[in-house]
């Protein structure tokens, strides 16, 4: 795909390219990944920046013992590196993987940062990235650490069904360990149990909640009902 042709099937990129030097239309890159790819492995050294304009991607950190701890689930159009580069480090500090087909504009790092100096326009939308990314990982940071796992399940049960408009939780349970950091032994019977009390419903293996139990779990959540 060439970079003409990635803008016209991607309209809103107009926004980030609009100032763009013009030498780095030739020297830019695009790459397609297939779901379920390792864009970037944590501590390797980055020496470029990606602008993710189809497909969503997740960051995570994975660990020696073999756990893997999903931090965030980001969606287009999203920069991938400018953490790094802005941070001013040679490596990045955690590991990115494809969900779904992604579509990744790249530059090289010194064009990057050659465009940042260049672009306040650019710089600002960089910017606005780096901080709502910072805000959203604090938001809820610890939250783990003080509820019990039913109250964080009823969390991410709702925060799911908002963001994709679904009552049917297509999640596996493998995948719930991985953002909750709930054990999947716990998460079984956290989710028997909630399936008992009617505050969920289980249709062939995925949780489900229709309008009567969102409205309950979020009573449940006020009242701290544990
Ligand atoms: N907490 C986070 N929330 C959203 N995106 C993140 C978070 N941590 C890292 N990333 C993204 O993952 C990228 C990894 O490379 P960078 O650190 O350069 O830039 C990082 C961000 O784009």
């Amino acid at each position: 795909m060439t970079l003409t042709e990635l803008r016209k099937k991607v309209p809103e990129l107009e926004n980030y390219l609009r100032y763009m030097p013009e030498e780095l239309k030739t020297r830019c890159t695009i790459k397609t990944y297939p779901p379920k790819t390792i864009i970037h492995q944590k501590d390797a050294p980055l020496d470029y920046f990606g602008i993710v304009c189809e497909g969503y991607h997740r960051v995570i950190n994975e660990f020696e013992n073999g756990n893997v701890f999903m931090i965030v689930r980001n969606d287009p159009i999203d920069f991938v590196g400018e953490v790094t580069i802005l941070a001013g480090k040679p490596r990045t500090s955690v590991t990115i993987e494809t969900t779904t087909a992604c579509t990744v504009l790249y530059f090289s790092r010194k064009d990057f940062e050659n465009w940042i100096e260049q672009d306040i326009h650019f710089l600002r939308l960089v910017s606005q990235k780096v901080a709502y990314k910072l805000y959203r990982s604090s938001y809820n940071r610890g939250n783990r650490l003080f509820y019990p796992p039913q109250h964080l399940l009823l969390l991410y049960f709702l925060r799911y069904i908002e963001d994709c408009h679904s009552n049917v939780i297509r999640r596996t349970r493998e995948e719930i360990h991985e953002e909750t950091g709930i054990s999947v032994k716990t998460l079984n019977r956290t989710i028997r149990k909630l399936k008992e009390s009617g505050l969920v419903g289980i249709t062939k293996g995925k949780v489900t909640l229709n309008a009567s139990q969102q409205e309950k779990a979020r009573e449940y959540l006020k009242q701290g009902m544990y």
